[in-house]
Parts: C-alpha cells; sequence; structure tokens
C-alpha cells in the first residue's frame, strides 16, 4: 500500500497563480466538451478504487473511522456517485425544451441550455473528508466547470490524500487541490470566482457569504444545525431508541444531520431509555471504548468543546458520560435535560451527546423545536402518521425522515441541503449537477418571420397595440374578491361542487341514483 503523504499547506505566494491557471483552462473552453467531463469522471473514478486503501488508512487516523463506515460514506459512496453521474451525464447536458411556452412561441424554439457555471471554489469539513470534499467536485466536474478543492486542515491526512489522488487522476490544468487552513482560506476568498460552495459551521459560512456578496459570487452553503428527534407516545420505544442511537453513534456523532436532542413524551422516557440501554449492549458487546466499530473525536479542540458542553450541562447522565481525552473517545452518553437554556441543547454538539427532553405532548413537543432551531438541516418524527404529518406541517427543516434518524440523508442520489440557518442550494445525484449549471434560456428567430413580428416595431400604434393584445392577453379565472370563477358550463359539469374531488363526488352520487331508480324501474316493469 502507498503511504498517505504528509500534510503540507500550499505554498501561500502560489494560491493566486493555481487560481489563475484553472481559470485560463476554463476561459479556454476546454472543460466545456461533454467527453472531456466523463473522462476526468472516469479517471476520478479509478483515482478513487487504485486509493481505496490509503483513504481508509487516512480516515481511521483522522477520525478513528471504522473501515465499514469509510467504506458506506467516503469511498464507496463517491465511487458510486462518479459511476451515477458518467451514466446521466449525456442525458443532463442536453438542451431541455422550455416549459409553459404558448404554441405560436414554439416558432422560436425556447430551449434551456446547460451552462458551466465558470471556476468554483469547493471548501470542505473534516467529519466526511472525502464524501464533503469529492461530492460537491463531482458535481463541478460534470458540469464543466473548473475547481480548486480545499479541503479541511483538521482533516490533515485525508486532505493529504485527497490532493495525492486529485494531482495524479485529474487535469492538473483544470483541477488542483489547495491544502491550508485560515490563511490559505483567506486569500482563496480573495480570488474572483463564479461560484463557491462551503461545507461547515455557520460562524464562517457568514464570512463566506459576505465575502462572496462583494463580487456578487453565488454560494451554496452546506451548515449544520439543532436537528431534533421526537418521539410520541404512540412510538415504538425500540425502534426509536435503535435508530436514533445509530444515527448519534456513526462517526462518533460528528454528523451535521443526525439528531442533536430527543423531545421525548414523559409517559415513554423510561421506556426509551432502557431500550437505548439494551440497544447499545447489542451494538457494543465490550464496551464502545472496545468497539472497532466505533469512532474518535476529530482533535483535542473539539474534545475540549464537547466536554464543556457535558460539564456545564445541569442534565442528569442516564447513560454513559466516559471519556479519554489522550485517545479522544468520548463514549455515547444520553442525558435527560429539563430546560431549552441548557448547553447542551442550545448549542449544535457535533458528537456523542444525546440530551432528552421529556414533554407532555407533541404540541409542546413542535412548539419547543421551533423555539431551539425553527430551520434545522434535518427532523426525524417517531409515532403515528397523523403526529408525524403534524410534525411536518408544522415545522422547517432542510430534510425529514419519518420514523429514522437521518434517512434521507443516506440516500445518494436525493438533493441533500438545508433552509435558513442550515444553509442554502442542495446538491448530490442530479442536483450536484443543477448546483454548478446556468440554466441559460434561449431562443433563435427565424428569418422568414420578420413580416409576422412586424407589430412590435415602432410607429407605435393603438391599433398594433390592440392586434399584440389580441395574441398575448390571458383571461383571468378569477374574481375582484380573488374567489376562483367558472363558466356555467364548468359549473354544469361540476354540477355545483367547488373542487374537483366534489365534483367526482357528486357524478358518484347521481351514478349510484341512475343504478337505484333503473333497478327499480326494472323491478316494476317485471311485476
Ligand atoms: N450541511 C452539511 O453538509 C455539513 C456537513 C458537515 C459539517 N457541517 C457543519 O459544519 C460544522 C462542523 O464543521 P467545522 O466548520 O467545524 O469544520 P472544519 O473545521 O473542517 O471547517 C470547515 C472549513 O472551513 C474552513 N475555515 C475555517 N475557518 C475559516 C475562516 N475563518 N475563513 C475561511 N474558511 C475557514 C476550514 O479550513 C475548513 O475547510 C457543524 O456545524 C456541522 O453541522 C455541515
Ligand atoms: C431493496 C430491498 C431491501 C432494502 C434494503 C435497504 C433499503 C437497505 C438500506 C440500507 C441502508 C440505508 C444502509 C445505510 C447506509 C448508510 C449510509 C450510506 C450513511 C450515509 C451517511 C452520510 C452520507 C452522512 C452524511 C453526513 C453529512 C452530509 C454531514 O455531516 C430489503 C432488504 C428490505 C428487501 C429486499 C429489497
Amino acid at each position: 500500500m502507498e503511504k498517505i503523504p504528509a500534510f503540507s499547506t500550499t505554498p501561500i505566494e502560489s494560491i493566486p497563480s493555481i487560481v489563475n491557471e484553472v481559470r485560463t483552462t476554463f476561459r479556454a473552453h476546454r472543460t466545456r466538451p461533454v467527453e472531456y467531463r466523463l473522462k476526468q469522471l472516469r479517471k476520478l473514478y479509478w483515482g478513487l478504487k487504485d486509493n481505496e486503501d490509503l483513504i481508509l488508512d487516512a480516515c481511521k487516523k483522522d477520525l478513528g473511522k471504522s473501515q465499514f463506515e469509510t467504506y458506506i460514506t467516503e469511498v464507496g459512496w463517491c465511487e458510486n456517485d462518479i459511476v451515477f453521474m458518467c451514466n446521466n451525464l449525456e442525458k443532463w447536458v442536453k438542451d431541455e425544451s422550455a416549459p409553459d411556452i404558448p404554441l405560436a412561441n414554439k416558432l422560436f424554439s425556447p430551449r434551456i441550455r446547460k451552462d458551466p457555471l465558470g471556476t468554483v471554489l469547493i471548501i470542505g469539513a473534516y467529519n466526511f473528508p472525502i464524501q464533503l470534499s469529492l461530492g460537491p467536485l463531482i458535481g463541478a466536474i460534470a458540469a464543466g466547470c473548473t475547481a480548486i478543492l480545499k479541503p479541511s486542515e483538521n482533516a490533515p491526512n485525508a486532505s493529504a490524500a485527497l490532493a495525492h489522488i486529485i494531482s495524479t487522476s485529474l487535469d492538473p490544468s483544470a483541477y488542483a487541490c489547495v491544502q491550508g487552513g485560515i490563511p490559505e482560506t483567506t486569500l482563496l476568498l480573495e480570488q474572483k470566482w463564479d461560484k463557491i460552495f462551503y461545507t461547515g459551521n455557520a460562524t464562517v459560512g457568514t464570512i463566506i457569504a459576505k465575502k462572496a456578496a462583494e463580487t456578487l459570487t453565488p454560494v451554496t452553503l452546506e451548515l449544520g444545525g439543532r436537528n431534533p428527534a421526537i418521539v410520541t407516545k404512540g412510538a415504538d420505544p425500540r425502534l426509536a431508541a435503535r435508530r436514533l442511537l445509530w444515527a448519534k453513534i456513526l462517526n462518533a456523532g460528528q454528523v451535521c444531520v443526525s439528531q442533536n436532542y430527543i423531545l421525548v413524551d414523559r409517559e415513554i422516557l423510561p421506556q426509551l431509555v432502557r431500550e437505548m440501554e439494551a440497544v447499545l449492549r447489542e451494538f457494543y458487546p465490550m464496551g464502545a471504548r472496545e468497539s472497532p466499530d466505533y469512532g474518535r473525536i476529530v482533535n483535542k479542540r473539539q474534545f475540549q468543546r464537547l466536554k464543556k458542553m457535558l460539564d456545564e450541562s445541569s442534565g442528569k447522565i442516564l447513560l454513559g458520560g466516559t471519556m479519554d481525552e489522550e485517545t479522544l473517545f468520548l463514549e455515547p452518553t444520553v442525558v435527560q435535560v429539563e430546560s431549552l437554556e441548557d448547553s447542551l441543547v442550545k448549542e449544535e454538539s457535533f458528537g456523542p451527546l444525546i440530551p432528552v427532553l421529556p414533554v407532555k405532548d407533541l404540541d409542546e413537543a413542535i412548539r419547543m423545536a421551533n423555539e431551539i432551531d425553527d430551520t434545522p438541516l434535518g427532523i426525524y418524527p417517531f409515532g403515528s402518521k397523523a403526529e408525524t404529518d403534524k410534525v411536518l406541517s408544522q415545522t422547517r427543516s432542510g430534510g425529514a425522515s419519518i420514523n429514522d434518524g437521518f434517512f434521507h440523508a443516506s440516500l445518494p442520489t436525493l438533493a441533500f441541503g438545508g433552509v435558513g440557518n442550515s444553509g442554502q442550494g442542495a446538491y448530490r445525484g442530479k442536483a450536484s449537477f443543477d448546483t454548478f449549471t446556468h440554466r441559460r434560456s434561449v431562443t433563435t428567430t427565424p428569418s422568414w418571420i420578420e413580416s409576422m413580428l412586424a407589430v412590435r416595431y415602432p410607429p407605435y400604434t393603438a391599433k398594433k397595440q390592440e392586434k399584440f393584445a389580441s395574441m398575448s392577453a390571458l383571461k383571468p379565472n378569477f374574481d375582484r374578491e380573488g374567489n376562483f370563477k367558472t363558466s356555467w358550463v364548468g359549473r354544469l359539469l361540476k354540477l355545483g361542487a367547488e373542487s374537483g374531488m366534489g365534483a367526482v363526488g357528486r357524478w358518484f352520487l347521481v351514478v349510484l341514483l341512475a343504478a337505484a331508480v333503473r333497478q327499480y324501474l326494472q323491478r316494476q316493469s317485471r311485476l
């Protein structure tokens, strides 16, 4: 197996010229042909495949990630993403015919062309250092952009592995990896970009959005959130315990989309905790510390931040609570918390801390969730269909998994992104292509149509305006009170019902009535 190269920051003075080179390549239109893009994606696939061991080793060193987790969430994930892109790209790059065009305007062949945005900057985060860096890069390549990737310096081995894979697999004049932390990223942000794609915390997200605004650069922000899980009285406590624990022990809880706290109906709290205890024993029969499947906190800074959160909590530890700073081990820890002001609820933990807040009913749970964070990245209600529907209709979030912890985020081709505080924009699957693509509206005016277009030219006359209105004015189907207006034929056909479903119901009754009358008449004629 090849050794992971040592992490070394990219020399600051070289950054402007690296950016300049990829921008020049974009301007030379080299990355536009779909064949070029496919070739780069295929090469990246093999770059990953040939370096799987390197990546497994890097993720183990950076985050104590098990081989299984690195495979399903990082290397296997990205390989599949590339194959999916390659299988669909030729279909997606094609012009789309524009929707909602009146028949006469079809003569101008209105269509949507898919243009690459240009030269883009991708800034990755440490917790899924491969997936969160390569996922957007795969989208950028597919869209025909050139790109600079800046992986997180807080996963230094993964950053070095990525730099190696990118420099040996991809066209170096179009794609480059800049390694480093704040000074390097700050200088990168000084350059002109056509899009910045950032994954990480909201404080830095704000810095990036402000900097991008100076040059009207579009941004995608994949941020965090205080994601609630809600467990109602009607939920199955065993199922909720199993699913929510899995969502919090993956990557030792360093998952943007896992639940930050659980609102649980007071009545079933003891059952839920009992089930959690049993599930943890099943997952880790020798304890989490001894398990080769359980990861570690990324570094001392994050470890101390998590320890402080736990120390400052006035909650009661129900399960777990052990830790070891030397090895960055933090046990999955369930804490019963009574206040929304508690340190474990006020901030995103981004670690294996699991505060549970007892609530009196679903209404209280929804009210609390909206008070804590009204636009989290995900929401996870467990309960009956009526209860989970109610949660969806009275909250907002980037995504949601009903009766599960972040299942929606484990589907690789489902668009993924936040809303409000948890971010803007989305990617994965086709959305990764779309997020780096400009949908350019294009028409072609045929020469032979000129005489018909004369109506648009001066001198303007009332007759011309009348003609134009007769061709283009749409008739409203609503009155001055804002009510829907149907013609008498429509009203007759709908048998006076307000809605389509109402009309179906009325027609059904008419048919039933007619059948009954017919049967009655037949019986009468037989007598
Ligand atoms: N929505 C998502 O997909 C997603 C994924 C992962 C993490 N997150 C969120 O990110 C947070 C954790 O990640 P993090 O931010 O601690 O990761 P991090 O420390 O890896 O930082 C993220 C990136 O920001 C850069 N950065 C840091 N300070 C900067 C500055 N001053 N200027 C410019 N760039 C700077 C880093 O170099 C890094 O590349 C959590 O809130 C988590 O929920 C969101
Ligand atoms: C199809 C059949 C079946 C179905 C089987 C199914 C659906 C199995 C599903 C297994 C799953 C979902 C495994 C889970 C994998 C988890 C993954 C990939 C996690 C990913 C996590 C990610 C990407 C985290 C991201 C974090 C971010 C972005 C921020 O930090 C049967 C078996 C039911 C019947 C036969 C047919």
